[in-house]
């Protein structure tokens, strides 16, 4: 996933710029983990080792999926591009759409957030933790150890395995996670050259709506381990700002939707998350905060 969505961004810049890009691809502590994400902790598992590169000069760039990315800021880090977003919904892989699981069925996400949301709507299935890449987790369906798999769509795009695809959630069904779909480029802040060119990659829309978005996420002080969905679009004129959040067993939710002028996501995004607190929304995340 992380190879396909990291020469997409190369192919479009070269495209736009004329500049060739070499591929470096890069381990990851959340690629070897066998740990849960939920249980590794903080976030940026995906993303730090692909920063110290950065900041050792051995690449120009680095592509991250938005929604692994810290929402505190490093201030040697520039965020220089957001592409226009894919799709940021969440889709179940399985052979029949959610409905129509039998009561028992086994569910397979690693995401408390998922889970939570899952189980507000059919708490009589099974949530089961799972780990690793995408391929991993379908196998347990084709293998049968697990009736359905719940993974991010566009991850699934990438990777080209949407044949297996038995639905995808509507926002209202399952809140998706504050940035899904989107991809960020980083490059070291003091190299303005390379933040002038990419921003030919930027998408202004897409900007705007994750910026509310993680702005949610980072009021509510919460991780990325939390059961918290935010879900933002930018119609060039307005933007509208939904976010979600759940008590891990399902049982209580905060829900709260803002609109403002696409200029202001910063704003709206932290009187959205100050409403939601002053509801309760902390006390829900109880122990996945922060
Ligand atoms: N936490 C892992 C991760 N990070 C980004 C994606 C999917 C791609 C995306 O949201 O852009 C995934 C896998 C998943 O949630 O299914």
């Amino acid at each position: 996933m992380a190879t396909t969505q990291s020469q997409m961004v190369a192919d479009s810049y070269t495209e736009r710029t004329g500049r060739a890009i070499e591929l470096v691809g890069v381990t990851t502590f959340g690629d070897v983990s066998k740990a849960h994400l939920a249980q590794l902790g903080g976030t940026g598992v995906f993303v730090s080792a692909l920063r110290d590169k950065l900041l050792e000069g051995e690449i120009d760039f680095a592509v991250h999926s938005l929604k692994d990315l810290p929402t505190k800021p490093d201030p040697r880090i520039a965020l220089a591009a957001l592409p226009a977003r894919h799709d940021h919904r969440d889709a179940l892989v399985g052979r029949v759409p959610f409905a129509e699981l039998p009561d028992g069925a086994r569910v397979g996400t690693g995401s408390p957030r998922r889970v939570a949301m899952l189980r507000a709507l059919r708490p009589e299935l099974e949530y089961v933790p799972i780990r690793g890449n995408a391929d991993t987790r379908i196998g347990k369906v084709t293998g049968g150890e697990l009736d359905a798999v719940v993974l991010a769509s566009a991850g699934l795009t990438r990777i080209g395995r949407t044949a297996e695809i038995a639905q995808i959630f509507e926002v209202e069904q399952l809140m998706p996670a504050p940035g899904q779909g989107a991809l960020a480029v980083e490059c070291l802040a003091e190299r303005e050259d390379l933040v002038d060119f990419l921003a030919v990659l930027d998408d202004p829309r897409t900007r705007s709506a994750v910026t509310a978005e993680r702005v949610v996420l980072s009021a509510l002080e919460a991780g990325c381990s939390a059961p918290v969905g935010a879900f933002a679009l930018d119609d060039g004129q307005t933007l509208n700002l939904t976010a979600l959040v759940v008590a891990i067993d399902g049982s209580a939710a905060v829900r709260k939707s803002a609109a403002g002028s696409p200029s202001e996501a910063v704003a709206l995004g932290h009187a959205l998350a100050a409403e939601m607190i002053s509801e309760g929304a902390d006390r829900l995340m109880g122990e996945h905060s922060h």
